[in-house]
Formats: structure tokens, sequence, C-alpha cells
């Protein structure tokens, strides 16, 4: 048969049968070789094909009409009986029946597939049921109809297949239950979705590959006319049935990515917190089904239109109203969960340590403890409570680490992940083994190479097993606490080195990150015989206190054991004020290298710790808040301490970090308590803004300790910054404070650039090293400018964002207009 071409024709009237719900289609089919390919229009289509068997002509055959009209009354509406009511569906966390063995080593991780149910059929209601009634506003001579067709009812919805959902329940502890369906056999099959067709199962492994199962929701169920229907005489308010999700509980720190992808999906930390993976199919539309004559009349139409273009016409199909009637498909996700404990302390060491057993002494929680490796492969939980009003803690006993874990080494990533959501570590050290020093830095070097913020949190060491030297003395000598104490003495030194060489390793740039703190307290201590148990338990609820862990979910600390955590001990203060001292060298002449910064927010003692990273967190708030509170919110924990380092040179703040006297106020003028600042006079003060006064402050601060009264590099700059006017009124006070402004710097007579690189020749010899560094930057900038750079080309570096000193002809422009945060960038830059 020859080919003709195609033509795609719209029937919008075929498509409206009066009723709102049913979006039909016609699809009349053409033979047309090698044209293949379906044209939609918005309400109805015209399809080609080549290879349908009933042909059409001109004048519809018989064959047509009556093969449609077959097709079309083998239709009928689907009814069943009312669905009993649908309860909420949760997959209970043990199977039903059977003794589960132990399936897999690894419960802190689990693959699944999810599939979600897929959507029920709508109604489909046939057009021809309804009745007439008397239609009220007809009057005689109007031209309202008398009677107008009322239908059976609107044909109702079918409900949207169930979700498959995750939800964070506290009442879990691992992913382990997820594996025992499949070693469970069979999965289970959960009731009706609502109605006819629903089913929600947690089916066994079907795939392979690891995955723990395959967990399908309810199907959504069909249309039911009694429940799903809103028709007048039915149910208005029920379109559609529910049905419920599947829900899967996970515990708290599941972390749910996708497979393959690894897209990160989510992550459930809080309790009852839910992630839906997937949702449900559609439900299908509740269709009016067109009578005998619509769809005798379309077929015409269709028939009709195909001859006016050409178009030899094969079949028609009209149930596209059908398939808007049937519901969705669900869908299916492969999804990885990865568990990673919420604790607020995590217990770490090597495998044998102690761990369980201190977490069985210090909670009630019972884990596995046996004298072999590797007992614990699952994050054991425990709440202690020390009483006396103090914070319960959650504890978590962790797998055993060796060396390497760090690079996955006896499962060590798996379980040093766990430690993410930890504020605060407790390391376990088995003070009976040969060396308890090196085997605590061994632990604390394979955390630092796994993630160096771990080695930033506080911690606590527990010297664990201490019995057991008291036996090892006695076998050797007599019994006696004196024999003891040396011994226990000793490690504890011995650990408190380690920490102090993991920390200069780090000052002496060894290794990127977080300075590594030391230990907040070594607390010597038996598992076995409950010695030390209390101080240790005292010890962690301060490590709890001090911990920040700067994460938007993790739940920040209570401002009352923030408190009790900056209570300073003597120890501690003489620690800040020998850092404080260690600090000052570094920071005299060029500034720009900050002093090695003391861990934020805490300075380390025998036991003690002081608090000290916010000044506007302290208990204390007599001071009020000035512009050092609002600065301080802007700088970052290094930048923030180098500034209180240097108010306490100054004698403005004590070691809690509350300042001893007002700052920038006219009451500094009267101030006769010999802190610096205290008798500037008022002129300046007037002059000088708050963060120039501080300016100021700080460099008569480093003039004091330089002995030279000079101010440093980074404040030669910051001092370039002000107005011309302010800086002579900044140098005269500088003359006044003992500098010698003349030979080390005079702006406006000499360029900037040449009293810089006289500084920097001078730093450059007496610190090579440092040159390199934040110095030799600007000695590079003024090489460059030395090799005469155009005014253009300095202009573009200026631009730029460089620092550039001034050019010797243009005294102006060594008045640099930068701010005092760009100052503080370039100069974390350099
Ligand atoms: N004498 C003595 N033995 C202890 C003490 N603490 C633990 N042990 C023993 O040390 C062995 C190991 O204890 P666990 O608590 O299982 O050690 P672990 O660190 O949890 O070990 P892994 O789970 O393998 O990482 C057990 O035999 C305990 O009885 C203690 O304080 N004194
Ligand atoms: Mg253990």
């Amino acid at each position: 048969m020859e080919a003709r071409p195609l033509v795609g024709t719209s029937h919008r009237g075929l498509a409206v049968w009066g009723l709102p719900s049913h979006a039909g289609s016609v699809r009349a089919s053409q033979r047309c070789g090698g044209l293949g390919g379906p044209m939609r229009s918005s309400a109805c289509s015209l399809t080609t094909t080549s290879s349908t068997s009933i042909r059409g002509s001109d004048s519809c055959p018989s064959s047509l009409r009556s093969s449609h009209i077959a097709r079309a009354a083998q239709w009928s509406p689907p009814r069943s009986d009312p669905p009993p009511p649908v309860p909420g569906k949760r997959l209970p966390l043990k199977p039903e029946s059977g003794e589960v063995p132990e399936a897999h080593k690894v419960f802190d991780e689990a693959v699944i597939v999810v599939k979600s149910g897929r959507g029920g059929n709508g109604e489909i209601v046939p057009s021809g049921r309804g009745r007439y009634v008397s239609n009220h506003k007809y009057k005689p001579g109007g031209n309202q109809p008398k009677q107008i067709w009322l239908p059976a009812s609107d044909p109702g919805d079918g409900a949207d297949g169930g979700d498959v959902v995750l939800v964070c329940d506290p009442g879990v502890d691992s992913l382990l239950h997820l594996y025992q369906y499949q070693q469970g056999g069979a999965g289970r099959r959960g009731g009706g979705g609502g109605g006819g067709g629903g089913k929600g199962s947690a089916a066994a492994g079907v795939a392979g590959g690891g995955v723990a199962g395959t967990f399908c929701a309810p199907d959504g169920s069909n249309a039911n006319p009694n429940t799903g229907s809103g028709g007048p005489k039915r149910n208005r308010d029920i379109k559609k049935a529910h049905t419920p999700a599947l829900e899967i509980p996970v515990p708290p720190g599941t972390v749910v990515k996708r497979r393959g992808t690894g897209a990160l999906l989510g992550e459930l930390l809080q309790p009852g917190q839910r992630l839906t993976v997937v949702r449900g199919g559609q439900g299908g539309h509740g269709v009016v089904a067109p009578s005998r004559q619509q769809r005798q009349a379309r077929i015409s139409r269709a028939e009709r239109e195909a001859r006016n273009k050409g178009v030899e016409l094969v079949e028609v199909e009209d149930d596209g109203w059908r398939s808007d009637s049937r519901g969705q498909a669900g869908q299916q996700l492969s999804l990885t969960l990865l568990l990673r404990v919420v604790a607020d302390v995590g217990l770490v060491g090597f495998p044998n340590a102690g761990k369980s057993s201190l977490l069985k002494a210090l909670t009630r929680a019972s884990p596995a403890i046996a004298p072999y490796p590797f007992t614990t492969l699952m994050p054991n939980l425990g709440v202690l409570s020390a009483g006396g009003g103090a914070t319960r803690a959650v504890l978590a006993d962790l797998p055993g680490l060796i060396e390497g874990a760090h690079k996955g080494r006896g499962l060590g990533r798996n379980f040093l992940r766990h430690l993410r959501r930890t504020r605060a570590l407790l390391h376990v050290v088995d003070a009976s083994g040969p060396d308890p020093a090196t085997d605590y830095y061994a632990v604390r070097e394979e955390l630092r190479m796994y993630n160096p913020d771990y080695c930033a949190r506080p911690h606590v060491v527990a010297l664990n097993k201490t019995d057991l030297l008291l036996n090892s003395t006695t076998t050797t000598t007599s019994t006696s606490e004196s024999s003891e104490q040396p011994q226990q003495q000793q490690l504890v030194a011995a650990i408190r080195e380690a920490a102090r060489r993991q920390a200069a390793e780090h000052a002496e740039g060894a290794y990127d990150g977080p300075t590594p703190l030391e230990p907040l307290a070594v607390v010597p201590c038996s598992a076995a015989t409950c010695e030390g148990l209390k101080e240790l338990a005292a010890a962690l609820q301060r490590a709890i206190g001090a911990s920040y862990i700067s994460e938007p979910d993790i739940v920040q600390p209570a401002p009352d054991t923030l408190a009790a955590a900056r209570e300073p001990t003597a120890a501690a203060a003489a620690a800040a004020a020998a850092a404080a001292a260690a600090a000052a060298p570094s920071s005299t002449r060029s500034g720009l290298a900050p002093p090695p910064p003391p861990p934020p927010g805490w300075f380390d003692g025998d036991g003690g710790v002081a608090l000290a990273s916010s000044p506007s967190s302290g208990g204390d708030d007599s001071w009020g808040r000035t512009a050092f509170d609002d600065a301080a919110e802007e700088l970052d924990a290094g930048e923030l301490e180098r500034v209180m380092q240097r108010c306490r040179q100054l004698g403005l703040m004590d070691e809690q970090g509350n300042f001893t006297a007002a700052r920038g106020s006219p009451a500094d003028e009267d101030d006769a308590d010999g802190h610096a600042g205290a008798g500037m006079p008022r002129r300046l003060h007037d002059v000088l803004d708050e963060q120039e006064q501080s300016y100021l402050d700080e460099h008569l601060s480093a003039g004091a300790a330089n002995g030279d009264g000079a101010p440093d590099d980074d404040e030669w700059v910051e001092l370039a910054s002000l107005d011309e006017q302010t800086l002579a009124a900044v140098l005269d006070e500088l003359e006044r404070g003992g500098a010698d402004v003349d030979d080390d710097f005079r702006l406006a007579d000499e360029p900037t650039t040449q009293a810089t690189t006289a500084a920097t020749a001078a730093e450059a010899e007496a610190a090579p090293g440092r040159a390199e560094g934040g110095v030799g930057a600007a000695g590079a900038r003024e090489e460059e400018e030395d090799q005469g750079k155009t005014a253009a080309e300095a202009e573009e570096e200026e631009e730029e964002g460089l620092v550039r000193m001034a050019p010797a002809d243009d005294p102006d422009a060594a008045l640099l207009g930068l701010s005092l945060e760009e100052l503080l960038a370039l100069e974390k830059d350099w």
C-alpha cells in the first residue's frame, strides 16, 4: 500500500466529555511506512503505525467499529469491599519469627534497596450513570432547563503508593536489624495499604553485593467508591485513600547516601527525625468512561478529519482515559547507610586497653569484655551521670585502633568515623603495657592523620589497669603505696611529654591543621578495682564542658557547663601567663607571624581548664559590651587569642578574659591603675577612634616589650591607614612614649617604603627564617617597586588588594586606604 504523508490533528472537542476528571485522548493510527512516530497534541493524538492489521477507509469499516465497541464494552468499573482502616506501619526491629544468627561483622554500615509503593488505580465511572433531577432555577418562560443531569458521583482517585521513610529511633543502636531481615529469610509482608493490593515488606537480600535487604513500601489501594469518592452521595472529603509509609528505624547519627553516586541524602540526628528517601507512585485519576455514543462520535470525527487531510485511517484508539486511571509505578533506590554514633565522649585506644571495661565500670552498659583484641566491633553506648547536678554524658566505647588505622588497617577508618560526632575523647591506655606513653602517642597520631580536628578536641587520658602496676611492683618489692605512686607519676609525666611532643611537632610545622591539644587530665585508674573512676568521671565532665564543636547540628554545651569549665586554677593561670610570655618575643618586631596559638578557648593546666575564647561568653559581664566584643565575634580563634594576649600584656585583661579597665572611655584619662592607655592624653583620644586607640595601645605594649618603643611592621602598615592628622598625632605620642620615630619611620617626610625596607632588612638580619614568611613578602613587594614599576602598574596592584608602599614622590599615597578588615586579611595571608 502506498504511504501517504503523515498528518496529525487535534480533536479538542473529543477530549472533553463534560467531566473534569478525565483528560481523554484519541489515537488514530495510520499506515505510513517509515514515517512512524507519535504526534501528540494537548488533548488527543494521531499515531502512525505500519503494522496495524485493521485498515480503515474513508467510510469507517464496521470491523473497526465493532472491535472498538467490543473493547469499550470490556470495561467495567472496579468495585471492591471497603478496606479495613490502615494502621501506622512500622518495620519491627526484629523479624517476627525465627532466631537470627549474627550476620555481619560490620553493623555500622548497610546497603539497602528501598522501593516505594505503586499508586492505586483510579475509579472508572460509566458516563451514563446518574439521573436527571429537577432544576430549581427553572422558571416557565426562562432559559433554564427544567431538568439537569446529575452524575452518580465524582470518580475516586487511586491512593498514592507508600513512601519509604527512615526514622531516627534512639532505641536502635546499630544497623544490624537491617541485615537480620536478610538472614531471617522471607521478608515481612505488611497489611494492605488501605485497600486492595497494598503490601509492605522488608524482603530478604535479593540483590547480591552486600545488599542488606529490599524494603518495599505498600502499594496504594485502588479507588473505592465507599471511601475514596467525593460524589454527592459519598464522602466528599475523602478523594483518595491514604497509604501508610514504610518506616525503617535507624539509630541517631545515621548518614544516608545514594549508592553509586555517593550523593548525601541526609543525616538523622534527632530522635523522631524523618527522612523520606523514595516517594510512592501517584494514584490514578478517577475517570468517567465515555458512553458508546460518545465513542462513536469521536471515531466519526477522527475519520472525518483524517479524510479531510488525506490520511488513511487504520485504527482509532480512544482508551487514553484508561491510562489516566492507572496509578504510577513506585521508585527504587539503593542506599548506603553509615552510622556515626552521636555521643559526648568517644573512648579510643589500642585493643585490649580496657575501653569496654571502663565503659562498664562508669555506666550501666554491659559491653562484651574479653582478653583478646577486637572484642568490640560496634560502638557501645553508656550514659554517665556523675550526680551532684553534673551533666549527663553519653560515652561511646569504640573498637580498638591499631597503627595504620587511618589508612583502614583493622577497619580503622570505619571505627574512626564514629568520633566525628563526639565532643571530647577519652584515651584509654593500658598502664601495664610495655610503653603506655608510646601507645598514647601512636593513637593520637592515628587520630591526627585521619582527621586533625580530632586532636583539637578536649581529651582526658585514662591510665587504666593501675592495679596491675601495683601487682608488678609487689612482685619485686614490698607492697607499698610509695612504690606505686612514683610509677604512676612517671607514666603521667611520660604521657604529658608525649602530648607536648605532638604539639611541638605541629608548632615546628611538621603538619597542618589545628594545634593538637594536651590532655585535660591524666587519671590513673582501674576498671577492675574501680580506683580513680570518680576522678575520671569528673575530668570527663570538665572535658565535655570545655568542648566546643562548631557544627551547627551539634548541641552546644549548656552555659552552666561552660561556666563550670571556666573555673581557672592557679596552674592554668600560670600556664596561660607562660604561654603569653613565650608568645611575646615572636610578636614584637615582626608582628606578622602570630605567636603559636594556644588551644583556642581554653588553657591547659593540671586538670584545670579556663575557657577564655570569648570574653562575651564570660559569666562576669561587668565590663559591658564594647567594640572589642563586636570585633571579637568577627575574629577566628587564633586572632582572638592573639588580641587577648596583647590585652593581657597591657594589663587590660585578666587571665580569665575579663577586662580590668574600661577602654576607649574618657575615664581612661583619669585611670591611675597604671594600665597602658590610662595616661593617654585626652587630645589624642579625641582624634582617635576606638580601633585606632587600640592600635596605639598595642603599639605601646609592643614597644614596651621590645624595649625600643617602636611599632611592629604590621603596625606601621596599620598606622599608615590613618589619616594624616591622626597619624601625626599618633607619631607624636609614640615619640613621647619613647619610640625613635625619626629613625624608624617618618611618614610625612620619607617614603614609607624606605622605612619599611629598613625595618625589613633589620628584621631579616635578626631572624632570617621569618623573613621568608610575612616580612619577606613585604620585602619582595618593595623590591618590585625598586625595580621601577610604573604608577599604573602599582595602582593595578593596589586594586588587586596588595599593600603598596608609597612611591617616593607621592607622600599622600602612603596613606593606604585599607580598612582594618583588609589589613587583617592581608596579615592572615602573610
Ligand atoms: N587487671 C585489670 N584488667 C583489666 C582492666 N580493665 C580491663 N581489663 C581486662 O583487659 C581485657 C580487655 O578488656 P576490654 O575492656 O575488652 O578491652 P577493650 O579495650 O575494650 O578491647 P577491644 O574491644 O578489643 O578493643 C579484659 O580481659 C579485661 O578483663 C583493669 O583495670 N585491670
Ligand atoms: Mg571493647
